[in-house]
Order: C-alpha cells, then sequence, then structure tokens
C-alpha cells in the first residue's frame, strides 16, 4: 500500500457493529494479531503461547510465542489489568512490535489468563491502548508514544473510522499520522481534552428531541474506542431508555423494531455543537430466530466519583463522527463520517 506521511492506514474489521479490530505483528519472524485499538486504555496485550490450557478464551485466539522471535527480550514482571467486565493476567515481554507499517520495540503484556466472560465472545486476539502514558499500567511507554518518538509521523495525531454497515468493507480504518479524506466530509470540529492525560472532554448536556435532560450543569464524555456502546449514568440512561419506550432484558435494552422510526433523536453538546444520534445509529437491529430484536446501543454504567459521573461515547457514536484524536494539542476532532 502507499505510505502517505510515512505511515499506511490500518484496515479495521467490523464484526456485527459492535467489535472493531485490525492487524498488528510481533516477532520476527512477525507473528500476526488482530487488536482493539482502544483510547480507553494504554497498554498492549496479546494471549501468550503459554497460557494455560483451561483458559479457553487463551485457546481459541492467536498466541504469542516468545521461543519463536528472534527479537524476542525477556521480561517476566507481573501484569493484570481490569475492565467494566473481564480481566487479563500475565506478564511482560520485549519485541518488535509493528503498526501500520512502523516497527516499534515495545514491552507488551503476555496474557496467561482471559477471563472467560466476555472474552470467549472475542472476534480479536488482544487490546492496544491507544490512551495516554499516564494511564499505562506499570508505567509502561505505550506503543503511540514509541511511534511519535521517531518521528515519522506527519502530525502527532491518530484517527479512527467506524463503519456502520457490517457488510460494508472496510469495516474500518486506523490512520497514524493523518485522517482519511474518503471517511469524512465537512470541516473538523475540535475540543480541548479535559486534563491531559485523557481521552476526555467536557459535555454541557445531553438532550432528547428538543428537551435537555441531563449533565446540563456539565459532566465527562469519554471518547472510547474501544466501547461498542455510549454508556451514562445508570439513573439517566434508565431515564431516558424510559422516553423511548425501551424495556431492559438480560442483554440490554431493547425497543418493539416497529417503533424504532418514531424513536427521537439523542444530542450530546460537546464544544458548543450538538451531536446528533437518529434512531438508526442508536438502534441495532438483529435478526435472530424469534425475529427481528431491536437493541438499544446505551448502557447504564455508574463510575464512582472523582472519575465518575461520565458519559462514554462509544463506536456507535465514532461511526456517526469521524474521530482525530491530537496528542500534540490534547484536543479530540470531530468530523461527520460518510
Ligand atoms: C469497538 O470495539 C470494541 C471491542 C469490544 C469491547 C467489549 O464490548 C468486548 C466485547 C466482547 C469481548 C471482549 C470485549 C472486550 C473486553 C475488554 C477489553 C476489550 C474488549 C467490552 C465488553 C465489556 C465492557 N467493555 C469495556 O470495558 C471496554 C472499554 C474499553 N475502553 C476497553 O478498555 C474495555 C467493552
Amino acid at each position: 500500500a502507499d505510505t502517505n506521511n510515512g505511515t499506511v492506514p490500518t484496515p479495521l474489521t467490523n464484526y456485527l457493529d459492535t467489535q472493531y479490530f485490525g492487524e498488528i505483528s510481533i516477532g520476527s519472524p512477525a507473528q500476526m494479531f488482530n487488536v482493539v485499538f482502544d483510547t480507553g486504555s494504554a497498554n498492549l496485550w496479546v494471549p501468550s503461547q503459554s497460557c494455560s490450557p483451561f483458559s479457553t478464551a487463551c485457546f481459541t485466539h492467536n498466541r504469542y510465542d516468545a521461543s519463536k522471535s528472534r527479537t524476542y527480550i525477556e521480561n517476566g514482571t507481573g501484569f493484570s489489568i481490569q475492565y467494566a467486565s473481564g480481566n487479563v493476567r500475565g506478564f511482560l515481554s520485549e519485541d518488535v512490535v509493528v503498526v501500520g507499517g512502523i516497527p516499534v520495540v515495545q514491552v507488551f503484556a503476555e496474557a496467561t489468563a482471559l477471563s472467560a466472560m466476555p472474552f470467549i465472545f472475542a472476534k480479536f486476539d488482544g487490546v492496544l491502548g491507544m490512551g495516554y502514558p499516564n494511564a499505562a499500567i506499570d508505567g509502561i511507554t505505550p506503543v503511540f508514544d514509541h511511534i511519535m518518538s521517531q518521528h515519522v509521523l506527519k502530525e502527532e495525531v491518530f484517527s479512527i473510522y467506524y463503519s456502520r454497515d457490517p457488510k460494508r468493507s472496510p469495516g474500518g480504518e486506523l490512520v497514524l499520522g493523518g485522517t482519511d479524506p474518503n471517511y469524512y466530509t465537512g470541516s473538523f470540529n475540535y475540543i480541548n481534552t479535559r486534563q491531559t492525560g485523557k481521552w476526555e472532554l467536557t459535555m454541557k448536556g445531553v438532550s432528547v428531541g428538543r428537551e435537555m435532560m441531563f449533565c446540563a450543569e456539565g459532566c465527562t464524555a469519554v471518547i472510547d474506542t474501544g466501547s461498542s456502546y455510549i454508556t451514562g449514568p445508570a439513573s439517566s440512561v434508565s431515564v431516558l431508555m424510559k422516553t423511548i419506550g425501551a424495556q431492559l432484558d438480560e442483554s440490554g435494552y431493547k425497543v418493539n423494531c416497529d417503533t424504532v422510526k418514531t424513536l427521537p433523536s439523542v444530542k450530546f453538546l460537546l464544544g458548543g455543537q450538538e451531536y446528533s444520534l437518529t434512531q438508526e445509529d442508536y438502534i441495532l437491529w438483529q435478526s435472530q430466530i424469534e425475529g427481528e430484536v431491536c437493541t438499544v446501543t446505551f448502557r447504564g454504567l455508574d463510575v464512582p466519583p472523582p472519575t465518575g459521573p461520565i458519559w462514554i461515547l462509544g463506536a456507535n457514536f465514532i461511526a456517526r463522527y469521524y474521530t482525530e484524536f491530537d496528542r500534540r494539542n490534547n484536543r479530540i476532532g470531530f468530523a461527520t463520517a460518510v
């Protein structure tokens, strides 16, 4: 592929509009892995060849084999990371990691234990954190920071496109060092991050239809490429769901599919602009055995203070608004995705 400003775009796979991931390599010769590029975390981990045979989630994914890499550097420090649901334990290793055609010598974690939930459902192997260094466990320098220090990027930014339609190819795209005009229209609107060190913004309100219902006093919005959905404080989301007539069942909020066209838009007020999601942006239509099921891609999640209360804007938001993450100016840019 042609290299513009020293990098090649990384095509992403879109699995059912809920999991987006792309390929990287680790080791020499290259061992390939599918990873989620996750702005909500800052470490790289992949399953390890030495994972326990009882860890099903480990065994059903590609595993890194240090003994097969001539550039492997031993470390061995313990590692564990806890997600909103699911946890990963293992140890640190170092090797050549290639992302978007750029090689870096990277400390990463070999996962020897992956919680079955939710990783048995993962169509990807691991996670590549695109967050800031101070969010990195064990003080490990993140991949993008190593890339920036090589001064090969035209700009110290990375951009993410997530397709909305699983059948559309590519399912998405990561660009290191710039943006891809093929996937957005119009100009970018930039908002400074709240405090350098996290990909989060101050949000000024959440409106349903024309009425501002939440966050009128201001709140935090995390722009998280590693989240499938939008999450908000459980109380706010439950009021929002009641407003649109959604019922909560064991796998999330559902609406009756033939009411979908009457649902109101939900608008997020960021940096003086309203970012609107229409019902087609926030409803996931799935044809299942019992017929059409319409899932609302909002979840309640209470994050305790001081971090919370927060709203997390994930893949369904990014699919509508092409997102540029700017490390040089500590800001996030949104443009209308095409
Ligand atoms: C857009 O593609 C998203 C990938 C799917 C994310 C996810 O839906 C998932 C689904 C199935 C199997 C594993 C995982 C998954 C689990 C952990 C890490 C990465 C992916 C996560 C489910 C649990 C809540 N959640 C997060 O906390 C995420 C929030 C994020 N910041 C991460 O750190 C963890 C999202």
